[in-house]
């Protein structure tokens, strides 16, 4: 799966394997990183005045070397200034004596207008923050054109964090995998565009390091992606049942409602307390609407309809009773369907969320997605929030594994985790997606794919991935009414590539595996 997500410490593991394995040596691999860097400046770059490449003590360094020669090699006018000299021995002192140009101490450095700045100072050993020296270098080039080698200087490719200042690239070269920090803010946001370069190091070698996180893209849960067959009718298509709330907030429980029909359920149930039936009824149309205010009710409902998801959150109110409410609906159904909580239905159990979890984690318990943003993350897991030296990723996994439930943790890089600890970090999302009621799409969108046979992580991956891709296709102006709409084009390419996968699995290749 080229799709994986390496950390810099399982990336030095696949780079000793291959190394091992061989038959390329570091000083190989070290010359192929060159290369591929060297390859990306001569192929947007040509006609910069000057090449700046900057080299730090390390491998990274040692890749800034193998491009400074290549260029020079090219005919650029390259320089090259140098913290530190490699350690003897190293594939980076092999490279820097292969390289003909002389080193000018990097404390002289002075970015100069019409260079391209070649960032090789630190990639994945990067352990401290950059010196006061490094971050005024970082702030001088800021404005310039920088090339990053593998991570700009001064992003942890673990967590994305930065370590004192950091370098802000046009483009950066990563080798083989992106890493978390490619992907995770606010490192995302140093890195430009991400270029993967193939250096010679086999899929195998990679899978076999065992990564238990992918970016989040089509190719990681296509396989799962429901596609109506001929003998479809309505309810086999997935029926979704959504918890409206009081007659003040209803329009919530529509926009998910209209996320899970647009994805391809073929029912979908408003489940409307009576003082919000005539409003909802007067903005519905092909939902179904039906009228619930007591836990019999809603039970009544669940044991005749038997829906295959339901959405729980949005617009329901903050307060304790909504929580009661869905713990006593927890307790009671035997074989609740699967469950996406949102906004207030997870806000409801500030204070009090081992109650959620306790729940979740008995036997016979729905299978339930828990969608929080920034907020609601922290009104539930309060201390995990709070750790100051985990990534984003990790605190996703934390989450998933303390509640039992797949995590979709929100936000302009959210990350999706499943209590096994598998997890991916989405890429394509968007500020356009910052608007009022758009997460109340997203769990309709997700509970659609639940109540299509989608099994939970792939389900939740899916819709975060899809609402992103909507929305950027839709493009600006966009409020969260739209969204369900803005879904057909994305929907119309993901069925094609679904059944195009079929037929990859029909031809031999080994079947999608739930990761959840
Ligand atoms: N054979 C390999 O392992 C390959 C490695 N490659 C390159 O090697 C890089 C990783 O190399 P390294 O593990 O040597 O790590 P780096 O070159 O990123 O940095 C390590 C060195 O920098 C020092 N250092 C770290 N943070 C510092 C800071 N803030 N201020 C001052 N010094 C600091 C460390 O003490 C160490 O000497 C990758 O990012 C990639 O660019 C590529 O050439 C592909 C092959
Ligand atoms: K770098």
């Amino acid at each position: 799966m080229a799709h994986e997500i390496l950390t810099p410490a399982e990336m030095a593991l696949v780079d000793r394997a291959a190394i091992e394995g061989g038959p390329l040596s570091g000083i190989d691999l070290m010359h192929n990183a060159g290369h591929a860097v060297a390859a990306l400046i001569l192929e947007r770059f040509s006609g910069a005045a000057k090449v700046d490449v900057l080299c730090g003590p390390g491998n990274n360094g040692g890749d800034g070397y193998v491009v400074a020669g290549l260029l020079s090699d090219a005919g650029m006018n390259v320089a090259l200034y140098a913290q530190g000299r490699p350690r003897v021995g190293s594939d980076a002192a092999i490279a820097a004596r292969e390289c003909p140009i002389q080193p000018q101490p990097l404390a002289d450095y002075e970015p100069e207008a019409g260079s391209v700045i070649v960032d090789a100072l630190f990639g994945a050993g990067l352990s401290k923050p950059l010196s006061h020296e490094l971050c005024r270098i970082a702030e001088a080039t800021s404005s310039r054109t920088v090339v990053a080698v593998d991570l700009p200087s001064g992003v942890s490719g673990e967590t994305g964090v930065i370590l004192g200042a950091a370098f802000r690239a046009a483009i950066t070269v990563t080798f083989t995998r992106k890493k978390p920090g490619h992907l995770l803010l606010p490192g995302r946001d140093f890195c430009g565009e991400v270029v993967v370069a193939d250096i010679g190091i086999g899929d195998r070698t990679v899978a076999a390091i065992g990564s238990a996180c992918v970016e989040n893209t089509p190719a990681a849960w296509i396989g799962h992606f429901p596609a109506p067959n001929i003998n479809s009718y309505k309810y086999s298509r997935g029926h979704v049942g959504v918890f409206s709330g009081g007659p003040a907030a209803t329009g919530a429980a529509r926009l998910a409602a209209m996320g899970a029909a647009r994805i391809g359920a073929g029912a979908v149930t408003l489940l409307s307390p009576s003082a919000s039936t005539a409003i909802n009824a007067a903005h519905l149309t092909s939902i179904i609407l039906r009228e619930a205010d007591t836990l019999e009710e809603v039970l009544a409902f669940l044991e005749a309809r038997r829906p295959h998801s339901l959405v729980y959150g949005p617009g329901l109110g903050a307060e304790a009773d909504a929580g009661d409410f869905l713990l006593a609906m927890l307790a009671k159904a035997g074989g609740l369907p699967s469950l996406v909580l949102d906004a207030d239905g997870l806000s409801t159990f500030a204070g009090r969320p081992e109650l959620l979890f306790d729940a979740l984690h008995r036997d016979g318990a729905p299978a339930t997605v828990l969608s929080p943003h920034e907020g609601e993350f922290r009104r539930l897991f309060p201390d995990i929030a709070g750790e100051s030296q985990i990534s984003k990723l990790e605190k996703a996994r934390a989450a998933a594994k303390r509640s039992g439930a797949v995590i979709i943790y929100k936000g302009p890089d959210t990350v999706i985790a499943a209590p096994s600890g598998y997890a991916a970090i989405n890429g394509n999302g968007t500020p356009l997606l910052a608007t009022a009621g758009s997460g109340d799409v997203l769990s309709g969108i997700c509970a659609g794919l639940l109540a299509q046979g989608m099994p939970p992580f792939e389900a939740a991956c899916a819709a975060v991935w899809a609402h992103a891709d909507a929305a950027l296709r839709f493009g600006p102006g966009l409020i969260a009414e739209d969204l369900p709409l803005a879904l057909l084009p994305t929907i119309r390419e993901l069925l094609p590539a679904r059944q195009a996968e079929r037929w990859n699995t029909v031809f031999g290749k080994p079947d999608a595996q739930t990761k959840g």
